[in-house]
């Protein structure tokens, strides 16, 4: 292991921007398919994983609603998260703050309860297990109607215990933020913080609406936030976090080349970055595997990587106490790093 890898192996850090949908490795949904007797249009894991070549958001999102297709019972549900919380454990990721797509099992006949009850299920083991802490966003798919985004949250509301935030996922041109003010303001009346994946592909005015129209907590992607110098400006000035996924761009084509990438440019800008896995199971990596891709080609030092573990933390819908323990740890690993 190079010091750069090792060094980012053993950061402290938060996970804020992961699909749990996402982390379906092909193994496991060999497994599932297997167990729950669904057929799936591979024949085996090497086909699934040459079948990861996309050229735009879009291309994914077919091949990744299909995969979910396995995922029936509480068990596998369970499963999906013990899965990923295995591998966040491994990467040190302190806390996770997680994606889930409910109208994706809900349309298929799959009960709201049956993914809550599974996903919380793992989420206790990994506390139990590794101390990870982890928290639930639910996302409503914004290519479907506001009528079926508010009747999820009508769902969600005896899990409201369990549930963070809300957020908005799925294909992102022609499904402006706006579409979906008056279920994320009753999401607020709830409770519930909200965030919203905006400038992945969509324009800078679509990052303007997640921040005015649905009085968004936190910013997922907002990569092309950097074409709007008053924007980039107001989101320095706020201190939004911004969940940025380095091999989720390169993967879904957001940036030709992680050479081009612009963590780098947004670090010096001012904004309170994050680097998070997105769908590590289609994308080709981790966290641990992102903070590397982005170090490598953008020639991140130990003080970069440190801010952006602080920012992770920051930027947790955590309490304050838990967040400066957070950061002290993030303190004690620098002097004796
Ligand atoms: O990166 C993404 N963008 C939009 N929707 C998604 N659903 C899973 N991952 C993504
Ligand atoms: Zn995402």
């Amino acid at each position: 292991m190079t010091d750069l890898a090792a060094f980012i192996a053993r950061l402290p850090k938060a996970e804020l921007h992961m699909h749990i949908e996402g982390s379906l490795e092909p193994e496991l949904m060999f497994a599932l398919a297997k167990r729950n007797q669904v057929a799936i249009p591979y024949d085996s894991v090497e086909a699934v994983r040459a079948a990861y070549s996309f050229s735009n958001l879009q291309d994914f999102l077919d091949i990744y609603y299909q995969g979910a297709d396995v995922l029936r019972t509480e068990e596998d549900f369970r499963d999906l998260a013990s899965a990923y919380f295995d591998r966040a454990a491994a990467d040190n990721v302190a806390h996770a703050e997680i994606f889930f797509d409910p109208q994706t099992h809900t349309d298929r006949g799959i009960g709201f309860d049956i993914v809550m009850r599974g996903l919380t299920a793992g989420m206790d083991d990994a506390h139990a297990r590794y101390g990870i802490t982890s928290r639930l966003i639910l996302c409503f798919l914004r290519h479907l109607d506001e009528e079926a985004a508010f009747a999820t949250l009508r769902m969600a509301e005896p899990w409201l215990h369990r549930i963070e935030a809300v957020g908005l996922d799925s294909s992102e041109m022609g499904h402006p933020p706006e579409k979906f003010a008056r279920v994320f303001e009753a999401a607020a009346a709830l409770g519930l913080k909200r965030v919203a994946h905006a400038g992945e592909e969509g324009p800078p005015d679509y990052v303007r609406q997640a921040l005015d129209v649905l009085k968004i907590d936190r910013l997922d992607h907002g990569n092309r936030s950097l074409e709007d110098p008053s924007l980039v400006a107001r989101l320095a000035r706020e201190q939004m976090t911004l969940t940025v996924c380095p091999l989720s761009n390169l993967k879904l084509c957001v940036v030709g080349d992680m050479a081009d990438h612009p963590i780098d440019r947004m670090l010096a800008e001012g904004l309170r970055v994050t680097i998070n896995s997105d769908d590590p199971a289609y994308f080709g990596g981790y966290v641990n595997d992102n903070f590397q891709a982005a170090a490598e080609a953008r020639g991140l030092g130990r003080e970069a990587l440190l801010t952006l573990a602080r920012n992770s933390f920051l930027g947790a819908f955590l309490p304050q106490e838990e967040i400066a323990a957070h950061l002290a740890r993030v303190d004690a690993y620098a002097a004796e790093g």
